[in-house]
C-alpha cells in the first residue's frame, strides 16, 4: 500500500523533473539552462536564503564554467543569472527592456509605500496642463516625466559634482570631522557608544559616526532630536531588510524598526519648516514635489526614509572592512597614514581632492575592499524580448548580475583572486575600468552616491589615523564575512565579528 503510494508520488515527480531538465532545455537550446530540483515552487529557496553567493557560484560551475546565463528557481520565481563581464555589459546597457524602475516599485512597496502613492509617483503626466507638480512647484519639467523619473534627476543634482553636490559635501564631511575631533577622558570618539569604558567597538565607530552624519546631512539636526535611537532602529531595519524583500514569514521586528523610523519622519514633515532647518536640497525637493501632487504624508515619509536607506546602508559596513584590514597591517597602515598627512592642514579641514588624486594606496584599499566584500546583486525586470549572450530571457521573467561572480573571476583577477590584495589596484591602473569591476552597478541607475560613499570612507580613515593611535585589543583577525545572507549590498560580518580598538590620541 506504502509502495503503491510513494511510486503514484515519485513517478510523475521524475517523469517532471526528467521533462524540465532534460527535454525542455535540449527542445530550447536558447533558453538559459535551469539548475535542476526536486521540489517544485521551492525550486532551491532554502539555499539561497541560507547560502545565495555559495549556490550561485555552485551553479556556475554545475555549468562547467562557461559563464553562459543560467536559472534558479527560488520560491517560485524563475530568476536569472548574468556572470560575465560582456554579458553584464550588456545587461547595464538595455535599460529599454531590462527596467530597473519595475525593481525599485517592488522595494518600494516593501517598504511600505502605498500603491495610490506608487500609481501617481509613476504617471507621465498627459501633457503641460496635467502636469500638477511643474505648476505647483515651478520645477521645468519639458519631457513630462513621472515623479519617480524626476526623483532620479533630483538625485543626480544632489549627489553629482555641482554646487548642490559641494554643500552636502561640506556638511557630510563637517560632521565626519566633528565626530572625530572630540575625544572624551576613556579615549573614545564622542559619538561613539563604546564596547566598555576604554575600549570601542569598530563597528560601532564606524555606524555612530557615519550614519549620525548621513541623517544630519540630509535632515539637519532634527530628525535626531525627535529621536535619538533613529541610528539604532534603522540598523535593525538595514539588517533584516531581506526578510521584507523576500517576504519572510515572522520579520515582526524588522517591520517594527522600519515603522518607528517612518514614524519619525512623518514627525519630522508635521513641524512647521522654520523648526526644522538644514535640510539637503534633496529632502526638500522630494517633500515640495510629493505634496504638490498630493501624496499623503505617512508615503512621504516612507519614501524619504528609502532616500535616508540608499544613501546610510553600505558606507559604515565598507569603513568597517577598510579599517579591519588597514588595522592588521602596520606597512599598509605606516604608508595610507604618511601620504594622507599632507591632506590635513590644521585649521583649514581635509583637502578632498588631495585625497582622492594623491593617496594611491588609500584608493587601492578603497577599491580592494568593494571587490572583495559588495555583495550586490544588480536586478531588472525583463519588460520586452531580450537576449543576452545569445540566450533569450522571457519577458516578466527577473534577470540578475550578482557581482561577486565578477569580482571573483580568476581569469580576470589572477590566481590571488581569493586573497584581499589591495596592491592589485596598484599593480594595475586600469582595472577599475574593468567590465569585471562594478561595485557601483552600471548604466543609467549608475550608484549616484560613488563621489560621496569614497569621500566619507577616505576623510574618515584619513582624520582617524592623524588623531589617533588605533591598536586592536587582543589577538584577532580580520572579522568573518556573513556571506550566508543575502546582503544585497555591502555584506556584513557574521554575529559577534567585531574587532575592539584603544584610541590614544596623537599629538598632531
Ligand atoms: C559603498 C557604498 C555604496 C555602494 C556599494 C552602492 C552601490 C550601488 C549600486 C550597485 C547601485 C545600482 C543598483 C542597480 O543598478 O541595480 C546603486 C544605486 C544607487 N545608489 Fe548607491 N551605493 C553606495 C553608496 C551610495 C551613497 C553614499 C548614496 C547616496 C549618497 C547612494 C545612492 C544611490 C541611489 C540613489 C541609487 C539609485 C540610482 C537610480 O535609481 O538610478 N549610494 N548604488
Amino acid at each position: 500500500m506504502f509502495g503503491a503510494v510513494l511510486l503514484s508520488f515519485v513517478g510523475p515527480l521524475i517523469l517532471w523533473r526528467l521533462y524540465a531538465f532534460t527535454i525542455k532545455p535540449w527542445c530550447r537550446p536558447n533558453e538559459p539552462k535551469e539548475i535542476p530540483y526536486w521540489i517544485p515552487y521551492l525550486g532551491h529557496g532554502i539555499p539561497y536564503v541560507q547560502n545565495g553567493l555559495g549556490l550561485i557560484s555552485g551553479a556556475r560551475k554545475y555549468f562547467n564554467d562557461t559563464r553562459e546565463p543560467f536559472a534558479i528557481t527560488i520560491f517560485g520565481k524563475k530568476l536569472y543569472f548574468v556572470t560575465s563581464p560582456e554579458d553584464a555589459t550588456a545587461f547595464f546597457k538595455e535599460s529599454e527592456t531590462l527596467s530597473f524602475d519595475k525593481i525599485v516599485r517592488e522595494i518600494a512597496s516593501s517598504f511600505g509605500v502605498s500603491d495610490t502613492a506608487l500609481y501617481d509617483f509613476n504617471r507621465q503626466p498627459l501633457g503641460e496642463k496635467d502636469d500638477v507638480v511643474s505648476r505647483k512647484t515651478g520645477i521645468k519639467n519639458p519631457h513630462l516625466k513621472s515623479l519617480s523619473q524626476l526623483n532620479k534627476d533630483f538625485m543626480k543634482q544632489q549627489f553629482l559634482p555641482g554646487e548642490r553636490y559641494y554643500e552636502l559635501q561640506d556638511r557630510f564631511l563637517g560632521y565626519i570631522e566633528t565626530s572625530l575631533i572630540q575625544v572624551n577622558t576613556s579615549n573614545k570618539p564622542a559619538t561613539c557608544e563604546a564596547a566598555s569604558h576604554e575600549h570601542t567597538s569598530l563597528m560601532e565607530w564606524s555606524q555612530s559616526v557615519l550614519i549620525d552624519a548621513g541623517v544630519r546631512a540630509l535632515f539637519g539636526d532634527k530628525l535626531l532630536e525627535l529621536d535619538p535611537d533613529l541610528p539604532k532602529h534603522f540598523l535593525k531595519f538595514n539588517d533584516e531588510l531581506w526578510k521584507l524583500l523576500y517576504k519572510w514569514p515572522g520579520a515582526t521586528q524588522t517591520r517594527a524598526a522600519k515603522s518607528q523610523c517612518i514614524k519619525t519622519i512623518q514627525q519630522y514633515l508635521a513641524l512647521p519648516k522654520h523648526e526644522r532647518p538644514g535640510a539637503a536640497y534633496v529632502v526638500e525637493v522630494m517633500e515640495a514635489t510629493q505634496r504638490a501632487l498630493g501624496i499623503p504624508e505617512d508615503d512621504i515619509a516612507t519614501v524619504l526614509f528609502m532616500l535616508l536607506w540608499s544613501t546610510n546602508t553600505n558606507t559604515y559596513k565598507l569603513l568597517f572592512w577598510a579599517l579591519a584590514h588597514l588595522l592588521q597591517d602596520p606597512d599598509l597602515l605606516a604608508t595610507i597614514r604618511d601620504e594622507t598627512a599632507p591632506a590635513i592642514k590644521p585649521g583649514k579641514g581635509v583637502s578632498i581632492p588631495y585625497l582622492i588624486d594623491s593617496c594611491p594606496w588609500l584608493s587601492a584599499l578603497f577599491n580592494e575592499v568593494l571587490r572583495v566584500y559588495d555583495g550586490v546583486s544588480s536586478t531588472r525586470l525583463v519588460t520586452a524580448p531580450t537576449s543576452i549572450g545569445g540566450k533569450a530571457l522571457p519577458v516578466g521573467s527577473r534577470v540578475v548580475v550578482p557581482v561577486q561572480q565578477l569580482h571573483f573571476n580568476r581569469s580576470i583577477y589572477g590566481p590571488d583572486v581569493n586573497e584581499f590584495a589591495p596592491e592589485r589596484f596598484i599593480r594595475s591602473k586600469n582595472l577599475t575600468h574593468s567590465s569585471s569591476y562594478r561595485p557601483f552597478g552600471g548604466g543609467t541607475s549608475y550608484c549616484p552616491g560613488r563621489l560621496l560613499a569614497r569621500q566619507e570612507v577616505s576623510v574618515f580613515i584619513a582624520l582617524a589615523l592623524a588623531r589617533f593611535d588605533v591598536e586592536i585589543v587582543g589577538e584577532r583577525g580580520v572579522p568573518v564575512v556573513d556571506k550566508g545572507l543575502p546582503a544585497g549590498g555591502v555584506m556584513s560580518p557574521k554575529p559577534g565579528e567585531d574587532l575592539l580598538l584603544r584610541l590614544s590620541p596623537r599629538s598632531v
